[in-house]
């Protein structure tokens, strides 16, 4: 059983706190993946984990046991990183053998060992070759290999597919899924692309200036983001963010964009939800993802008029973008629903799908209509 444990950890570079109070358990056999912006202490939290940077205060503990003040050996936990090294002069399958080698494994167990992880990795036609005669990819899988053989208590990867084009990079990420059920290791992963993460992860740790924002499974951090920091982070495109004002109208509740003439029809209990977190006239933005938006051709009730800007084709679906008011907002439609630019549409919004924001302090009102 290999859980990994952080309490309360924080680490200094001189003033610059990249580490801030940070508190996390990554389950057995669970697959986290560390997700933020460059430079936002990501990679710096890995390598505190692995033994490769010491920590100012807090606690690590792998297995139930804490290792904050261990050597890297004693951790036995095995890394990948994005720029790996194989030794060139070695064949595919003595990269591999290496850390056993390392350790005096009997000679019989190396072999076994290596093929049986190749064969997971689907490299075992590729042990004679070496390094320079690999692709992209296969040089990616010797790596993790490597890292595989010692049958390490938990596994670190930083960007390991990071240098990959896009195409070996979505092979890869599939590949990565299909070890992981299959080895079932402890595993965090960092990366700063959200696609690999919400594809990836069991839970997503959205980090942002080495604070946690927001730790959950990806369609939860997705569909409740905590503020707006993660829910402009999470989901491509984009969600979509105004600043709103809000007022009772005919019964109902109106949203409406800053700078726009007209507002969207909500239900009434949004006054009331709203009222309950605090005082209903502070600024507030509304977030709305790309698909909770609709686009009608020919006005509809309590549909915002505006016209078509850009369209941008996917081939499966449009995204087409729009003003109303100063926003510039952006909604997803079948392929080819919107004729063109310049043509006029009307817009309502899945309340179901919409959130609010304080935008003072960016945290969610939690609203659910
Ligand atoms: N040894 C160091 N000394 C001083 N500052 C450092 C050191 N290592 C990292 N930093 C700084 O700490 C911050 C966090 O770095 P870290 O590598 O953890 O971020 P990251 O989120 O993993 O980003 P990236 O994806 O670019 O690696 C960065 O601003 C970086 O410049």
């Amino acid at each position: 059983m290999t859980q990994i444990a952080l309490h309360n950890i924080n680490k200094h570079f001189g003033a610059f706190h990249v580490i801030n109070n940070v508190s996390l358990t990554v389950e057995d056999t669970e697959f986290v993946v560390f997700l933020g912006q460059s430079g936002c202490g990501k990679t710096t939290t890995l390598r505190a984990i692995a033994g490769l940077e010491t920590i100012d205060s807090g606690e690590i503990l792998i297995g139930g046991k804490p290792v904050q003040d261990t050597r890297v050996e004693e951790r036995d936990v095995a890394f990948v990183f994005q720029n790996f090294a194989l030794y060139p002069h070695l064949t595919v399958f003595e990269n591999m053998a290496f850390p056993l080698r390392a350790v005096r494994t009997p000679k019989a167990q190396v072999e076994t060992t290596v093929r049986r992880v190749a064969d997971v990795l689907q490299i075992g036609g590729l042990l004679n070759r070496r390094p320079s005669a690999l692709s992209g990819g296969d040089l990616q899988r010797v790596a993790i290999g490597r890292a595989l053989v010692r049958n390490p208590k938990a596994m670190l990867m930083d960007e390991p597919i990071g240098s990959l084009d896009a195409k070996l990079r979505e092979e890869m990420r599939v590949e990565l899924k299909r070890l992981h059920v299959e080895q079932g290791s402890t595993t965090i992963y960092v990366t700063h692309d959200q696609i690999e993460a919400m594809a990836l992860a069991d839970r997503i740790v959205v980090m942002h200036a080495g604070v946690l924002q927001q730790v959950g499974a990806p369609e939860d951090v997705y569909a409740n983001p905590v503020n707006l920091f993660v829910a402009q982070f999470v989901g491509s495109p984009v969600m979509n963010v105004a600043d709103v004002t809000l007022a009772e109208d005919a019964g109902g509740a109106r949203v409406t964009v800053a700078g726009a003439t007209q507002g969207f029809a909500f239900p009434s209990a949004l006054l009331g939800q709203v009222a309950a977190t605090g005082p209903a006239n502070r600024p507030l933005t509304l977030g709305v993802r790309p698909e909770a938006v609709r686009l009608t051709l020919q006005p509809a009730p309590g549909a915002v008029a505006t016209e078509a800007h850009i369209i941008e084709p996917l081939g499966s679906h449009d995204i087409v973008d729009f003003r109303i008011g100063d926003a510039t907002l952006r909604a997803r439609t079948k392929a080819g629903f919107v004729p063109g630019p310049g043509v006029p549409v009307w817009v309502t919004l899945d309340h179901s799908r919409a959130h609010l924001f304080d935008t003072a302090t960016g945290q969610t009102l939690g609203i659910r209509l």
